[in-house]
């Protein structure tokens, strides 16, 4: 696909910042386990946290396709920020100005566009899943307020945790009006942080099981119609998708250019490795699957900037770009031997946060229930 002036300049501009200010820093993001507060504001003064949004309300009003190219400058430099840019923009943002009232949206989104409130989402419980529909979460609707009683297991993103707010969802069989969605800010009584796992990568964004233990909301934190909930989760994974897929590329761009520049400089047997057929082609085909990975992620933020349905465009780039990305790091790795297990090039970080992408956002087997459903 071809880009026009904007989206190049977008391209290039998140490239130089995520190079300069991101990449140096991320091997110690990754240590202190987050990011510091002033680094969502500069990202912010970019129009990274609500890139899609419109300018009236703060937004880059930016197209599909550049948040794609921005998420994979910024995935190339850190790929646990730009899961948080990830579900800001695509979950949070989005999805409050799409289901979002008015109130919601003049309480929520100055601060999120403006970095200094950071998103989480929170779908699932833990014998649910990825069959997010059937979460037994207790739920009881008196006097237009909502309450919910039983200990829940559910992905959380902490980027920053005094400033956080949550996605929640309840379900009860008996409730023929099923699933809502809510708003809950984290200091809302009753919500609790019971753990904040600890994972193989990305250790930088936090996934933590949270409880809500007679935590009350009021209805101004209902999301959406009541017993809607459920679509509306579902709708905003549409554009999630096309995120995670687009960080898929930006970790294995990261990562293949450290394996060419390697095999360029690296002599062996006489000659720069790349020239051995076996290290030229293994990164021509590395090269190749990325190359078909970033046009299917730009094909479905195309689709998407065109108001044409893209569900199974962005379940099938994410399908395949996660995958071809851990292959594609592995490769890189294989390139440097020895020296890519270790942690002074680069590659090691990559591959533990890369692997998570063929399962947050739905599994890479959920991804093929979609495509299937839909052929
Ligand atoms: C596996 C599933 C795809 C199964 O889905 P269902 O069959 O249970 O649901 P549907 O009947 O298809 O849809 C229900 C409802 O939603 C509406 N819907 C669905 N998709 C869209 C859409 N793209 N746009 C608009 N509306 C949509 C649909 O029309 C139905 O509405 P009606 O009831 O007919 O009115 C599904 O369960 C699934 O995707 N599971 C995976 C969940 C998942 O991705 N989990 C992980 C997410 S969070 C995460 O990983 C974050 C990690 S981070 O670190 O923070």
């Amino acid at each position: 696909m071809l880009l026009n002036a904007t989206q190049t300049a977008i391209q290039e501009a998140v490239r130089a910042f995520a190079q300069d200010r991101i990449r140096p820093r991320s091997a110690a993001f990754e240590a202190a386990g987050g990011y510091p507060a002033g680094l969502f504001a500069e990202m912010a003064g970019l129009g990274l946290m609500g890139m899609t949004a419109p300018e009236e309300v703060g937004g880059a009003g930016a197209d599909y396709v550049s948040y794609a190219l921005a998420l994979i400058e910024v995935a190339a430099a850190d790929g646990a920020l730009s899961t948080i840019v990830s579900i800001q923009n695509s979950i949070m943002v989005s999805g409050l100005l799409k289901d979002g009232n008015s109130a919601q949206q003049a309480r929520w989104l100055p601060a999120m566009i403006g970095g200094t409130a950071i998103g989480a989402f929170a779908l699932t419980e833990a014998d649910a899943g990825s069959d997010a529909a059937a979460i037994p979460h207790a739920r009881a609707a008196r006097r237009r307020r909502l309450a919910a009683r039983r200990h829940q297991a559910v992905h959380h993103l902490r980027a920053h945790r005094r400033r956080r707010h949550g996605h929640r969802r309840h379900r009860s069989r008996r409730w023929p009006q099923g699933i809502s969605a809510f708003l809950a800010p984290t200091d809302t009584p009753g919500y609790f942080v019971d753990k904040t796992e600890h994972k193989l990568g990305q250790a930088a964004s936090d996934t933590c099981a949270l409880r809500f233990e007679d935590c009350f909301v009021g209805d101004d934190a209902l999301l959406g119609e009541e017993g809607r909930g459920y679509g509306i989760a579902l709708s905003n994974l549409e554009a999630g998708r096309i995120g995670i897929a687009a960080q898929s590329v930006g970790m294995a761009q990261a990562a293949l250019e450290i394996a060419i520049a390697y095999a360029r400089d690296r002599i062996s047997f006489g000659k720069p490795i790349i020239e051995h057929q076996a290290v030229g082609f293994r990164l021509a085909d590395l090269a190749t699957r990325l190359e078909a990975a970033r046009q299917m992620v730009l094909h479905a933020a195309a689709l998407k900037d065109a108001g044409a349905p893209c569900l199974r465009e962005a379940a099938m780039a994410k399908l395949f770009a996660s995958e071809a990305a851990e292959a594609i790091v592995s490769g890189a790795i294989q390139t440097l031997g020895g020296y890519g297990y270790l942690e002074d090039f680069g590659l090691a970080k990559i591959y533990r946060d890369v692997r998570v992408c063929q399962i947050y956002e739905g599994t890479s087997d959920i991804q093929r229930m979609i495509i299937a459903r839909a052929l």
